[in-house]
């Protein structure tokens, strides 16, 4: 029996924020929210499966393997608000069997091995911060299932200021690796909404996307070369910032969820730190001028470090529980660099956004906004906590279609959970733009039912099906994983399945790295 308290939320306890009377208020009043919904205190851990002898292999392979209680718990699951749910209600039963820490790329290398031989499953485990049920192999067929924990693999290997690139081991956590790096001048300028808990390997292995991705690019931009594991041996990619010697192998292990191998080394490109920042806020009559605005900037400039724009719910509900008072849309528009580049772009943003319709609402939006970036995760516990539902998608898509996208993806929401009697509040923020296109981001707040989980399935499923429909991607950022591995599946068709499938039987001939996520 183990302590749930802390896994089944996002940070530690001590972090825990609580809701102001405000957003009681408004849970209350717009969502019907009655109250919270009894908790399990305590889970019970399925069955270790893997005999002595494999047990006593894998510990030859990478001393530090433990089957205990506490350690299986932490890698029962990952963060999304499923999850949480999940273990909530006591149910932990993707746990693995045992988990490694392994201290060495070869410890890694030799636990492969070992699983091949004895046809293990094996998941491995950055920062434990996936939302797409990345982290929960498919036992059956296998013997048991190892999380291989990357966490001890945390040295900043190289850092070469000339090229401006450094090598990092891959199961270093974000606010580590830029520590290392602030203390060398540099940045990543990867800071995704996970960043505390995150690892490099983890965003390679998802091709995530930071808030900052305006002014730094997505964390596949960054990456100039990968080192992995696999089963059949290791694959060493990127020997130069570009190269025309064939397809790009980096290509393979980005996004692979860990289905072709173990990272264990990134190299990504850094910059200078920065020394000067300004965050401002912007108001757009509505979320169509809002798009319009910020689809002039990316295509057209100046395009600034940090760009978002809410629609019309959020930027109502931000001002509601204590945000800015701003009608109409909000956009944070924040510009770093070096304290010419500052206020360079600041002046050329401050003569272009009234043009496209903007009204300067002044420092205060934008600072709060940043100060408030990391703060999302903990106010979704105390909501699960109160009784609501609060969870995130996300897709892009083209200009074109981004507005049907919008509507599409909102509709299907509001209609299926106002189906299940618990009418929902659909936000939704652009944060990530590109020439051709942009992300939406939607979160999601209603009132649980007896079955929260079956509840948001449904409209999990709703949206996903709203935006295959509409000709966009079922994910932006977050992966695929095993959530969304039906539509992926439908997105790149049987060719494209058959063809990773090619990769994974060339990479993972026994089919042991994560069974059934990204691939069926
Ligand atoms: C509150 C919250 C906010 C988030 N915000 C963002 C955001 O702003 N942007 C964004 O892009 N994502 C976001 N995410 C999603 C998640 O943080 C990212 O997908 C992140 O990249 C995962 O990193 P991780 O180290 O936690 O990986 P994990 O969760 O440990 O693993 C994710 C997947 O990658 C595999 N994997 C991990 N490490 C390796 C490795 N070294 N080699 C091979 N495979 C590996 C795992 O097996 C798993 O399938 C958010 C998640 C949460 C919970």
């Amino acid at each position: 029996m183990n302590e749930l308290r802390d896994v089944a939320r996002w940070g530690t306890p001590a972090a825990a924020v609580t809701l102001s009377p405000d957003v009681r208020d408004l849970l209350g009043a717009a969502l019907g929210v009655t109250g919270p919904r009894p908790a399990a205190s305590t889970v019970t851990l399925p069955a270790v499966t893997l005999d002595e002898t494999v047990l006593e292999d894998l510990r030859t392979a990478c001393p530090a393997l433990s089957t205990g209680d506490d350690g299986r718990l932490a890698h029962a699951a990952g963060k999304s608000t499923e999850d949480l749910l999940r273990l909530r209600a006591g149910q932990a039963g993707d746990a693995p069997d045992a988990v490694a820490r392994p201290a060495t790329q070869q410890q890694v290398t030799d636990l492969l091995a070992v699983c091949s031989r004895h046809r293990v499953a094996v998941v491995p485990f950055g920062g434990g911060t996936s939302v797409v049920g990345g982290l929960a192999a498919r036992r059956d067929g296998f013997t048991g299932v190892l999380a291989v924990d990357l966490a001890a693999l945390d040295r900043l290997v190289h850092l070469d200021p000339v090229s401006r690139i450094a090598t990092f081991e891959a199961g270093i956590r974000a606010p580590r690796a830029e520590e290392l790096l602030a203390a060398e001048g540099f940045t990543l300028g990867h800071f995704p909404q996970s960043f505390e808990y995150a690892s490099l390997g983890g965003f390679a292995a998802t091709r995530s996307s930071g808030q900052a991705s305006s002014g730094y690019g997505r964390f596949d931009r960054m990456v100039v070369g990968l080192r992995a594991a696999t089963p059949v041996g290791p694959l060493d990619t990127g020997r130069a910032p570009e190269s025309a010697a064939g397809p790009d192998l980096r290509q393979l292990l980005l996004g692979s969820e860990g289905a072709f191998g173990v990272i264990t080394e990134v190299t990504v490109r850094v910059r200078p730190a920065p020394r000067a920042r300004d965050y401002t806020g912007w108001s757009f009559p509505s979320f169509d001028a809002g798009t319009h605005a910020v689809r002039a900037l990316a295509q057209d400039g100046p395009l600034p470090t940090v760009l978002r724009l809410s629609d019309e719910t959020e930027t109502a509900i931000n001002a509601a529980t204590g945000g800015p008072q701003s009608g109409g849309c909000l956009a944070v528009v924040g510009v770093e660099g070096t304290a010419e580049e500052v206020a360079a772009r600041t002046a050329a943003l401050e003569h272009r956004l009234p043009a496209l319709g903007g009204t300067p609402l002044g420092a205060a939006p934008g600072e709060a906004w940043r100060e408030g970036r990391f703060r999302a995760p903990y106010l979704r516990d105390a909501l699960l906590d109160a009784g609501a539902i609060a969870e995130t998608l996300e897709t892009a898509t083209f200009w074109d279609r981004l507005p049907a996208t919008y509507t599409a993806v909102r509709d299907a929401l509001t209609r299926t959970l106002s189906g299940a009697g618990t009418p929902p509040l659909v936000m939704c923020h652009i944060s990530h733009v590109y020439d051709s296109g942009a992300s939406l981001y939607f979160t999601v707040a209603a009132a649980q039912t007896d079955d929260p989980v079956a509840q948001w399935r449904a409209a999990k499923a709703a949206a996903g099906d709203a935006i295959a429909a509409s000709g966009a991607t079922i994910t932006h950022h977050h992966g695929v994983g095993r959530a969304h591995l039906p539509w992926y599946t439908r997105e790149i068709g049987d060719v494209g399945v058959a063809a990773l499938r090619g990769v994974k039987n060339a990479l993972d001939p026994h089919g042991i790295l994560n069974p059934g996520i990204l691939l069926p």
